[in-house]
């Protein structure tokens, strides 16, 4: 069982007690670690100070925790993680939602989530912002859930309902926010994301099945921290941030077609096989991390303190 207290306990000593119970959680995706840059009273933990923390070993993720206000005026108690835990990274799923349950016991109520994923949508452009509205966890279907296991804490709920899992009212002044900030309709939409464990990236054929699943969006993180919130009741914004494109619009370009035109001489356009890279994923982050952040501090201004 998780010591949840010595983590707790840690804090206490290194945070002082007015930042100590943040309203908002927030986790900051590939290449958005910039989000909480404006903190005021800034207070940062590393991780490998707390205890039931693990490390963040993925280029663009940091390893440590910001406590501070966020927002205009006196601004929002908020904790945010500048880094994320990954499955795939070798981190048990217990050790990736940890401090998602931190969070709870902090008194976090709303959850914001932040990550860099693949659009398996042909419409979605590179750079947009996607407010994920449901998911398809394919790890979670075939026996890879956070939840699994005994139940530790009874007060939590066994069987937790997934249809309203995406808050409507926090999704909502995602577009009131962009509505205040004037940001371009284009910029945003709405989508589902499927989760996948990675490290790998998809095949094309891997993107088109995810796709005619229903998925608009891919990413190897986030559900496994939605449901642990969801399981500790908060309320869960989820912004996917489109770094690039998986499945290629054109489809799939027949090597005989094009071998029996180079021979007939009538070969004007040969295919080339696009690859995605993390180098890729960063540099979006690093192009769009300020729409995402003034979007993530405009939301902070409308959520209610009681929601
Ligand atoms: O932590 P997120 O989901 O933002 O990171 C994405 C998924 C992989 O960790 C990595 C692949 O480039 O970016
Ligand atoms: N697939 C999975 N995860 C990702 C991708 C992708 O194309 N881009 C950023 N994270």
């Amino acid at each position: 069982m998780s010591d949840y207290s010595a983590t707790l306990d840690t804090l206490k000593g290194l945070v002082p007690e007015e930042l100590l119970n943040p309203r908002v959680g927030i986790i900051c995706g590939s290449g958005l670690s910039g989000l909480p840059a404006s903190l005021k009273q800034s207070v940062l933990v590393s991780y490998d100070q707390l205890p039931g923390f693990v490390q963040s070993t993925v280029p663009g993720h940091k390893s440590s925790l910001a406590f501070g206000l966020m927002g205009s005026g006196a601004g929002v108690p908020v904790v945010a993680m500048l880094g994320r835990f990954h499955p795939y990274e070798g981190h048990k799923l217990s050790s990736v939602v940890y401090p998602v349950r931190v969070m709870a016991k902090l008194g976090v109520k709303d959850i914001i989530i932040t990550n860099a994923a693949g659009a398996l949508n042909p419409e979605l452009v590179v750079g947009t912002i996607v407010v994920v509205h449901d998911h398809i966890a394919l790890p979670n279907l075939t026996g890879m859930n956070p939840l699994l296991g005994p139940q530790t804490d009874l007060s939590l709920p066994r069987f937790l309902p997934l249809s309203n899992t995406y808050s409507r009212l926090l999704r909502k002044l995602v577009f009131q926010a962009a509505h205040d900030l004037s940001i371009e309709r284009d910029a945003l939409a709405e989508g589902t994301y499927a989760w996948v464990s990675g490290p790998t990236y998809e095949t094309p054929a891997e993107g088109r099945f995810l796709r005619a699943a229903g998925a608009d969006v891919v990413g190897m993180s986030t559900v496994p921290e939605v449901l642990a919130a969801r399981e500790e009741g908060m309320n869960v914004l989820v912004l996917s941030l489109v770094t690039n494109a998986v499945v290629i619009p054109s489809g799939y370009k027949s090597v005989r077609d094009e071998f029996e035109a180079e021979i007939a001489g009538t070969l004007t356009n040969p295919g080339v096989d696009d690859v995605v890279s993390h180098e890729e994923v960063l540099s979006l982050g690093r192009l769009k991390g300020d729409l995402m952040k003034s979007l993530v501090e405009k939301v902070l201004e409308f959520i209610p303190s009681d929601a």
